[in-house]
């Protein structure tokens, strides 16, 4: 096929066909979604949500169907493009947190910075910023298995959010949090992206969360139930996180940095 993406999207899918082990989860996706923007992707369990930011960030190639990231195909991207795809210009943000165990938030957080080449100045100074934004200044120094499921997932954010990806996914970033948590959270991240001009995409099976955002489209059993809808921006959301500093590259489902990544700190730890 075809046309090229209009300019103002910075992802552009068209037809978008993936099956998991045969069973279908999207059955021909066409969406646009423009350059600072953040769209909630909503949808009943199994709909389809999560294989679609998958699709979008490059994490699971497409069965048929195009994918364009700033005017770029990704759909013809080999494994390799794609992992270099979301290490460099995608963050992510999922329902678990993905920590590396054996390092302090701070060292979580700064992680991505350091694996870009950033100095330990700048990487540690960003990722303390970024937690004190998210209300757990006081964790930096503190590992993972000490922390409440809530000082994790905002660790998570934090990291998702100090490199300053040009996009960020979050697949149902809140499911772990309770409302006032969740409240909290989805205000810093969907003002951060604001005011940093980050496009932000953000699944979620809570109606109550498509407020945050934008715009929203509806999954149902793969498909889009509804044309993109305009929702109001939640009033809270230009409050907040006027917050400055950068991003994390680390990708859905996929196991934490790891090793690899707890010696880069190590190496660099002060
Ligand atoms: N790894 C997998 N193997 C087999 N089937 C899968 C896999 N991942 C997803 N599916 C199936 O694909 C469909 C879409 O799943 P997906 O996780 O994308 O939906 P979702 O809307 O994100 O759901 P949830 O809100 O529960 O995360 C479902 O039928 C699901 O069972």
């Amino acid at each position: 096929m075809s046309a090229a993406p209009p300019d103002n999207d910075v992802l552009w899918a068209r037809g978008i066909v993936k099956s998991h082990h045969g069973t279908p989860a999207l059955r021909g996706i066409s969406l646009g979604i423009r350059e600072g923007e953040v769209l909630a992707v909503t949808g009943p369990r199994g709909s389809g949500k999560s294989t679609l930011l998958g699709c979008l960030s490059a994490l699971l190639p497409v069965d048929a169907g195009e994918v364009w990231f700033n005017s770029a195909p990704v759909h013809t991207l080999g494994r390799a493009g794609r992992e270099r795809l979301r290490r460099d210009r995608f963050g992510f943000v999922g329902s678990e947190p993905h920590l590396v165990p054996e390092l302090t938030a701070r060292e979580n957080v700064a992680l991505p910075l350091l694996l870009a080449g950033a100095g330990n100045k700048a990487a540690y100074t960003a990722a303390d910023e970024w937690l004190e934004r998210l209300d757990v200044g006081e964790i930096g120094r503190i590992r993972p298995d000490r922390l409440v499921q809530s000082q994790r997932q905002r660790i998570a954010v934090a990291r998702a959010l100090a490199p300053l990806p040009p996009v960020v996914f979050a697949d149902d970033p809140t499911a772990p949090l309770h409302r006032e948590a969740a409240d909290q959270v989805l205000r810093i991240l969907t003002s951060a992206a604001r005011s940093h001009q980050l496009t932000l995409v953000l699944a979620t099976h809570d109606p109550e969360l498509v407020r945050y955002a934008d715009r929203s489209v509806a999954l149902v059993d793969g498909r889009l139930a509804a044309p993109a809808a305009p929702v109001l921006r939640h009033a809270a959301a230009s409050a907040g996180a006027a917050a400055a500093a950068s991003a994390g590259a680390v990708t859905p489902g996929a196991a934490s940095p790891g090793t690899a990544g707890a010696s880069a700190v190590s190496a660099t730890r002060r």
